[in-house]
């Protein structure tokens, strides 16, 4: 498990002001210096599973972390009851700096981001070959969400039983994105789940991917069921209890090699809240060519100084062109 340096002054414990201001709080806040450090694992309607030493702990919210929202990923400092027995509640009273946040607008029209996942390294996007057929814009809105969080994306191609990978993977030749490829027949005998392992090891991994790609299959493949219910999971994979489909849940690896995160309710990303300057950096090779941009340019735009910079046989245009197409799959059109 990754650990974080402590940070005692960011994020501290918000004392709320005294409104009335004639009765000055005399009481020390505790600093919850006995508090532990645990990993969220899912968040159910204000109910987190925080992973603390091993054991999965409910907890909800202390009220001194105001608006802000633990979500899957975090790593949290929690008190109480941390024996992780029935019916036991701890609190969270502080969620550690984040490494990365993967976000999604919910909607176009809909302002708001929310936070997916917190602390990931990588995402998996999940795409069948056939049945159901891949959705190359879908690929790419993953994509964009991913460079915009910084996360390392990686293509998961599932059912080459079906159709072969060699059309798609040409059309993204040029972006040089690591890729896995899978088949029934390996899925049965094991050798699928390894092989994606090896790109998954000691790495927090978001797996996205739409209804019927074969997602789950590979999930239940990756993580063996012991190693679910020590997590506390066993309810959301056998389907007893409620079933967890909103939130994410994270899911370890075998040997403590990493985490897996299942998005069960996210189907693809809202862009709105999307910078350009993020998803460039995805593009190290470019970036020096935008020096002469115009303020704020979307590099998508005729005043964009990449075209006569490519031009000039400064980058590979297949690379400007692959961007462009990232960025133009912002605006979201129907199916998205
Ligand atoms: N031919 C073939 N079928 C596969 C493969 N992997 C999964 N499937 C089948 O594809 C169907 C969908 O798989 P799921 O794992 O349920 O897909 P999912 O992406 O989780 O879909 P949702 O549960 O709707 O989110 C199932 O019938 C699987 O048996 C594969 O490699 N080849
Ligand atoms: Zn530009």
């Amino acid at each position: 498990m990754r650990r974080y340096g402590k940070n005692p002054d960011e994020d501290d414990i918000r004392v709320r002001p005294n409104r009335k201001g004639n009765r000055p709080r005399t009481t020390i806040r505790p600093k919850h210096e006995d508090a532990a450090e645990g990993m969220v694992l899912t968040v159910d309607r204000g109910r987190l599973t925080v992973l603390i030493d091993d054991i999965p702990v409910t907890a909800m919210k202390a009220r001194e972390l105001g608006r802000k929202a633990a979500v899957v990923g975090d790593q949290v400092m929690v008190v109480g009851d941390l024996s992780g027995a029935k019916d036991t509640l701890a609190r969270i009273v502080r969620i550690q700096p984040r490494t990365s946040v993967l976000r999604r607008t919910a909607d176009d029209d809909d302002p708001f981001e929310r936070v997916v996942v917190a602390n990931a390294d990588q995402l998996a996007i999940v795409t069948a070959l056939a049945d159901p057929e891949p959705r190359p814009r879908m690929i790419d809105r993953c994509l964009v969400a991913a460079f915009d969080a910084g996360l390392s994306p990686l293509l998961v191609l599932t059912k080459s039983d079906l159709a072969s990978a060699e059309t798609l993977l040409e059309s993204y030749g040029a972006l040089d994105i690591p890729y896995v490829v899978t088949s029934r027949d390996e899925l049965g005998k094991g050798e699928a789940a390894d092989r994606v392992r090896d790109f998954l090891n000691d790495k927090v991994t978001v797996f996205v991917g739409h209804s019927g790609v074969g997602k789950t299959t590979l999930v239940n493949a990756l993580v063996p069921e012991d190693r679910r219910r020590t997590t506390g999971h066993v309810n959301a994979v056998t389907g007893r209890g409620r079933h967890t489909t909103t939130s994410a849940l994270a899911l370890p690896l075998p040997d403590g090699r990493g985490w897996v995160i299942d998005t069960p309710g996210v189907r693809s990303f809202g862009l709105h809240h999307v910078d350009p300057s993020r998803v460039i950096l995805a593009f190290p090779d470019l970036v020096p060519g935008t020096e002469e941009c115009p303020r704020a340019c979307s590099h998508d735009e005729p005043d964009c100084a990449l075209d006569a910079w490519v031009a000039e046989g400064h980058a590979d245009p297949a690379r400007l062109y692959s961007l462009r197409r990232l960025l133009a799959t912002r605006e979201r059109h129907e199916g998205d």
